[in-house]
């Protein structure tokens, strides 16, 4: 998918954290994707790791160092929301950042004035503009039965959720929830970055006591192989209608 690719695995590269989990593959991979720049991580880090929630984010830091402008995640989630079916795509369009309400926010701390301003707001976190065009491209790419929009969650892993806890997130709003993203994408806003994500609902979040279905990381990597040129379509052909972005207002 990118042309000319450098590749620099993480373990190589000074203070940057390493991939544990199975399916990343640990590698920043420099290139171009549709004639567009772009620098692609294999692989992000995750709080339940047990790293620092603000190593967690450093790479976006660096990548606004480096001159990025637009950041697209991608991950993988359980569904909540009654309509979303495995193999679904979601654009987020909102999150609900569950570790924030205990105090784990990636910008705690003394304040980085070079990248931001200390109370960055969260209201516009999700790149409208992207948002209306990863539609438009899903509608020509024939992918509108699978594309939905909604809020993710994310909680702090490893363990999946209890029943309960799933019946709370979806009373609460979220459509899907997971473990990553959420951390990356205040960090990148708070340095003025524009963000787009997506999350594939990768398996049903059990609501049911009754239910014989239980997550697990098997079926998440499955749906993710099941899903991955689909995938790859869809981002590939927005990045290449993403147009030159320079927010100067932070
Ligand atoms: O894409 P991410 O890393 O958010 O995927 C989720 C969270 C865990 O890494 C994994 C659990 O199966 O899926
Ligand atoms: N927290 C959480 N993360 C996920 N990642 C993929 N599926 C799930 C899930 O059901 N819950």
């Amino acid at each position: 998918m990118i042309k000319d690719p450098e590749i620099f695995r993480y373990v190589d590269i000074p203070n940057f954290p390493k991939s544990t989990v199975r399916g990343h593959a640990g590698r920043l991979v420099f290139g171009t994707l549709k004639g567009k720049p772009c620098v692609c991580m294999q692989g992000r880090f995750h709080l339940y790791e047990g790293y620092a929630i603000q190593k967690i984010t450093l790479p976006m830091r660096v990548f606004k160092l480096m001159g990025v402008q637009t950041m697209i995640m991608t991950n993988a989630a359980g569904g909540l929301n009654q309509d979303f079916k495995v193999g679904d795509v979601m654009i987020i369009k909102d999150h609900i950042n569950m570790p924030g309400f205990a105090g784990a926010n990636p910008l705690c701390g003394p304040n980085e004035d070079r990248f931001g301003v200390r109370f960055p707001c969260m209201s516009d976190a999700y790149d409208r503009e992207l948002r209306r065009q990863a539609l438009a491209v899903g509608a020509e790419l024939g992918f509108s039965d699978f594309l939905k929009e909604g809020v993710y969650c994310v909680l702090g892993g490893p363990s999946f959720e209890t029943i309960a806890e799933c019946r709370m997130l979806h009373l609460l709003g979220a459509d899907a929830v997971g473990m990553s993203t959420v951390h990356e994408v205040i960090v990148a806003r708070h340095a003025g970055m524009r963000c787009f994500a997506l999350s594939l609902i990768s398996n049903k979040a059990v609501m049911d006591y009754e239910s014989a279905e239980r997550a697990n990381h098997e079926e998440v990597l499955e749906t993710g192989r099941q899903r991955a040129v689909q995938l790859e379509k869809l981002v590939s052909t927005l990045v290449g209608r993403v147009e030159q972005y320079n927010n100067h207002c932070c």
